[in-house]
């Protein structure tokens, strides 16, 4: 099958990962088609031989774009940015730039990671809502500073940058894990904001293809 055409993206529902790409890619009106990964499927899907030949990491999301198959979320909205220009998603101002890599990597460097299934599985059962709590927390803390210096409208300024897709996604597991989020009021603010933008409606876990039924009730 040829891999040239349509960007394919290996995604998985509720991952918070898929879904900043999902969003990236709708913001910049790239059509795409979604290939799902079941993480929980027979001890899941990431973990076949088929599919560590697209991500080694045995992880969503993986985009097969222009010949191409990338993975690290990332690295994919950064290819995005630098391949499909138009609706930028990062600022021209170089310390709005930093500003937007900061909130990126504080949430996909320092919470997300922490509670991944993988690392949930391996904490176990018991801990692990509690586990998840603290890093989330912890995380959402350094977010919230940095925000208070450069939010506007959304993360950095008033235009939409990769630090929105990352966010919003970021809220929702932290709300999977009961974490009370009225510590964090510009967090909230801009995740309200942003809750019915059409981009980020089309890539919330509800609307995906591979959402059981049962979820979005
Ligand atoms: N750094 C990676 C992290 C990817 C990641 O953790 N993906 C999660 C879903 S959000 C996953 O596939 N987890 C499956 C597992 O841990 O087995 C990225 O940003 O793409």
């Amino acid at each position: 099958m040829s891999i040239i055409g349509k960007p394919v993206l290996y995604s998985y529902w509720r991952s918070s990962c898929s879904w900043r790409v999902r969003i990236a890619l709708n913001l910049k009106e790239i059509p795409y088609d979604i290939k799902p990964v079941s993480l929980i499927k027979g001890g899941g899907e990431q973990h076949s031989n088929e599919f560590r030949e697209i991500n080694p990491m045995e992880q969503v999301p993986s985009l097969q774009i222009d010949g191409h198959t990338l993975i690290e979320s990332l690295n994919i909205m950064h290819y995005l940015e630098e391949t499909r220009p138009q609706r930028a998603l990062m600022p021209q101002d170089v310390h709005k730039r930093a500003k937007v890599r900061e909130i990126c990597e504080v949430i996909a460097s320092g919470i997300q990671p922490l509670q991944n299934l993988t690392v949930l599985i391996y904490v176990g059962e018991e801990k692990k809502k509690e586990w998840a709590q603290h890093w989330i927390n912890r995380g959402l803390r350094a977010v919230e500073k940095l925000l208070s210096s450069c939010a506007g409208k959304y993360c950095v300024g008033d235009e939409l940058t990769l630090a929105d897709c990352c966010l919003v996604p970021q809220v929702f597991n932290a709300r999977r894990f009961h974490v009370d989020l009225r510590p964090f009021p510009i967090t909230l603010r801009i995740d309200r904001e942003l809750e019915n933008h059409p981009a980020f409606r089309a890539a919330h876990p509800s609307n995906q293809p591979d959402c059981p039924p049962e979820a979005t009730k």
